[in-house]
């Protein structure tokens, strides 16, 4: 099995990933982890010392080693569908999933977030209504699916994913999970 998450910061690609990737159990990566394992300091350091055009370049390396030999469940980064190779390598590679969520619920989940640089500004219910307004076609162009995570908890989407997953025939159901007793 081999599928990916894209969508925005804070829209749950790395805590739905990790824990749909242990329901189904199969290996879950982090691409954030491994560029931070990489460069051996936070991604928000980074950004500040080398800038986003290096990021990315690093991000590339990475999303197109792990599209060579697809597995498990992949977070990506929110920035990773912005170069059209990832965008064919991951809808090549992987069974997509776009986790949609407004930008306010976003800005709800992520309004003391330190973490991430391109929130660190001044208005990032605004900026992230940007990036909402230019990523959103490009999640959609990458992704096989689309899953709304406004309101449902992460162990709620986990089980929509699944169920999702099941009726493509991309995971398989438990032996007998679902037959009458
Ligand atoms: N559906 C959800 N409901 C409530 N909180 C969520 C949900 N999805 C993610 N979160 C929380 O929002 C924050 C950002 O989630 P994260 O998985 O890091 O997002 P991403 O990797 O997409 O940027 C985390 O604190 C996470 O626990
Ligand atoms: O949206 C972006 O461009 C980014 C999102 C981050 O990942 P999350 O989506 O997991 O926050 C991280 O890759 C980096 O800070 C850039
Ligand atoms: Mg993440």
């Amino acid at each position: 099995m081999a599928v990916a998450l894209v969508g925005l910061p804070g829209a749950g690609k790395s805590a739905v990933g990790r824990r749909l990737a242990q329901r189904l159990e199969v290996p879950f990566i982090d691409s954030d982890h491994v560029i931070e394992e990489r460069i051996g300091c936070s991604i928000r350091d980074y950004f500040e010392r080398e800038g986003e055009a290096s990021f990315r370049d690093l991000e590339q390396a990475v999303i197109a080693e792990l599209a060579a030999a697809p597995h498990g469940i992949v977070a990506t980064g929110g920035g990773a569908v912005l170069r059209e190779a990832n965008r064919v390598a991951l809808r090549a590679g992987f069974h997509v999933i776009y986790l949609r969520s407004a930008p306010e619920d976003l800005f709800r989940r992520l309004r003391h977030d330190v973490k991430r640089p391109l929130l660190q500004v001044a208005d990032p219910l605004g900026r992230l209504r940007e990036l909402y307004d230019a990523r959103d076609p490009l999640y959609r162009e990458t992704a096989h699916d689309v899953v709304e995570t406004g309101r449902p908890t992460v162990a709620t989407l986990v089980n929509i994913i699944v169920m999702q997953l099941e009726l493509a025939g991309i995971a398989s159901p438990p032996p007998g999970g679902d037959l009458p007793d």
